[in-house]
């Protein structure tokens, strides 16, 4: 159970593969209508959980409603209403006098039918319901589900402004079937129903978005909470989507492994990354004989006169990843300070342009670029250490370029100047990066998924492309995605934090037979789950890059796995 739950939780899919995936299971026996009921079953009993209903009104009694009859109306209230329910206002609408209003918006397909049975369903739970249907061609499931709720009296409008007085909405307008531009009528009241400002639980997908790469088709509606039903679609976890979704959730209706391996093969291209499979590629436990030199080496080659703290974040991010020994390249104009923040690292001073930049690697006798398991070149170096980056990017040694060893590849041409390289070569730009590294690719707000995947195949790099859904892809077309992170993270620096958490892991794991792209998918969400972390205690406010590197150790010493 809890395997096939770590399982489903990693995989993502498109519209067409979520489509395949049912018509196996329609095929193999299961009735849509069937499946529309657990489903949407499923869907109502986690909105009560999110918006409990306090109103007098309590259970409905269903058999004596089924003809919609007047007196029927005064229900038997049910038993499971706590005893003070007549005084007590619902937590959520305070301003509440009986039973919630519920605002169910129905598209003409199958989010539309979901939604119908979750309106009757609530509407036997003692909610007030209210539905706005304006499509006149309905499918025909959908259609049996409208007639039945009508049979119950359950009004249905064609104006949203009908729906202005409930208290939260249930969107089942479109879900992974919005094939194209959404047009009036039923974009001006997608625009009009978001400027009420009510809290909007959208079925599947926020109604407007492209299942696949999160675009906004025309408009779509600004949801507080997303029900993701069955399998996490794509376009949830792209950055231009998080406008809408608010906080997004699986509902796990059974999809039987079987049928995503059979659609999606035994390795799904696209995954997220979750606790279990980022904590899978930790070197953790060690083996109890061992030596400093054997939990890796890395050596840092970052820093300037311009910028001295970029140099410290990162060695304080590679202190965290657990290191076994750590050497540090700044200009010799740095190394008391580095010393006096990272006693425990070998700090390799070395000889300065005027400008205060890296001139030439000076590293200790007996020591070159081979003699390190990683090497993680870029932060605060400046564009003036070109003949350094040209150095490490020639060496056999695993490579993690970031920030300006980044733009300086840029100026040297990033596809033919990698292609010579036989070893192992992260790069992790963000988006502005990203565009000078790879001109020639679609610009990646698009679709972030095809700009890293395309700029991994062409670079023959593990590129990780910072936003707030992080995307990592391998040469190979294996896609990370990492789904949860933190605006807090938004500051100068956290992004030299990353580097030297990630390069120290690369230089721990390069004896290990793990892949690449999982350590950097580790780094990643380790790296967010800090700043989350931190953003809790201390609000989005309060978390500089040194008080992230802080808030690292306390992820591995309680983990939610
Ligand atoms: N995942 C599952 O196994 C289940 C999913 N269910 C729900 O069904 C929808 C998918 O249903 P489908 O009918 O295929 O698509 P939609 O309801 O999303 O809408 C498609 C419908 O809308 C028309 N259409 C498309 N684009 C537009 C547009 N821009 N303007 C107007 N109309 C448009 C299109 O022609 C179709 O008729 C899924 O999301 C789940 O919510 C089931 O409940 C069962 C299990
Ligand atoms: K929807």
């Amino acid at each position: 159970m809890r395997n096939r739950q770590e399982q489903i939780s990693q995989v993502v899919v498109t519209a067409v593969q979520m489509r395949h995936i049912e018509e196996r299971i329609f095929a193999a026996g299961m009735h849509v209508a069937a499946l529309m009921e657990k489903v949407a079953g499923l869907i109502a009993r986690r909105i009560q959980d999110i918006y409990p209903n306090f109103g007098q009104e309590g259970e409905k009694d269903a058999g004596t409603q089924r003809c919609g009859d007047a007196e029927s109306k005064n229900v038997s209230v049910s038993l499971r209403l706590p005893l003070f329910a007549s005084s007590v206002s619902s937590p959520h609408f305070p301003s509440l006098s009986s039973s919630i209003r519920v605002g169910i918006l129905v598209g003409p397909g199958h989010n539309g039918g979901d939604a119908l049975v979750v309106a009757r369903e609530l509407y036997f739970r003692g909610y007030e319901i209210w539905i706005y249907s304006a499509f006149s061609k309905l499918k025909e499931l959908t259609a049996q589900h409208l007639q039945y709720a009508q049979s119950l009296g359950i009004p249905c409008y064609q104006e949203i402004s009908q729906l202005q007085d409930c208290d939260f909405l249930v969107d089942g307008l479109f879900g992974y079937g919005l094939e194209r531009t959404l047009t009036d009528p039923i974009a001006a009241a997608i625009d009009r129903l978001n400027e009420w400002n009510k809290p909007i639980i959208s079925i599947d997908l926020p109604s407007g978005l492209h299942t696949y790469t999160g675009e906004v088709l025309g408009t779509a509606i600004r949801a507080t909470h997303t029900l993701c039903l069955g399998l996490w679609k794509l376009g949830l976890l792209q950055d231009q989507a998080l406008d809408y979704v608010g906080k997004a959730e699986l509902i796990d209706f059974d999809i039987p492994l079987a049928d995503v391996q059979a659609v999606l093969g035994d390795t799904p291209k696209i995954k997220r990354i979750t606790p279990a499979t980022a904590f899978s590629t930790l070197p953790l436990p060690r083996p109890p004989v061992t030596h400093k030199y054997k939990e890796g080496h890395l050596l840092l080659i970052c820093g300037s006169r311009r910028y001295a703290g970029g140099a410290i974040l990162t060695a304080l991010g590679a202190r965290a990843s657990g290191v076994g020994m750590l050497s540090i390249a700044v200009p010799e104009s740095l190394k008391p300070i580095l010393v006096s923040h990272l006693p425990e690292a070998l700090i390799v001073g070395c000889p300065e342009t005027e400008t205060g930049a890296i001139a030439q690697l000076q590293l200790p006798e007996k020591t070159d670029l081979s003699s390190f398991h990683a090497i993680a070149c870029g932060p605060g170096l400046t564009k003036d250490a070109t003949a350094i980056v040209q150095e490490v990017i020639a060496s056999d040694a695993p490579l993690i370029l970031d920030a300006d060893g980044l733009n300086i590849l840029a100026q040297l041409g990033t596809i033919p100047t990698l292609q010579k390289r036989k070893a192992t070569t992260v790069l992790t730009p963000h988006t502005g990066e990203f565009q000078r590294l790879f001109p020639d690719i679609p610009d990646p707000k698009h679709d972030r998924v095809l700009a890293v995947r395309e700029a991994a195949a062409q670079s023959g790099a593990v590129v990780l492309l910072k936003g707030a859904r992080t995307a990592i892809a391998n040469p190979q077309g294996l896609v990370w995605i990492n789904p949860e992170s933190t605006p807090a993270l938004a500051r100068g620096g956290s992004g030299d934090v990353l580097t030297g958490l990630l390069s120290g892991l690369l230089a721990q794991a390069v004896t290990k037979q793990i892949a690449v792209e999982d350590i950097v998918a580790t780094a990643a969400w380790w790296h967010s789950q800090a700043g989350i972390l931190a953003a809790q205690e201390r609000t989005e406010l309060g978390v500089d890059a040194f008080t992230l590197t802080q808030y690292l150790m306390k992820i591995l010493s309680n983990p939610k796995v």
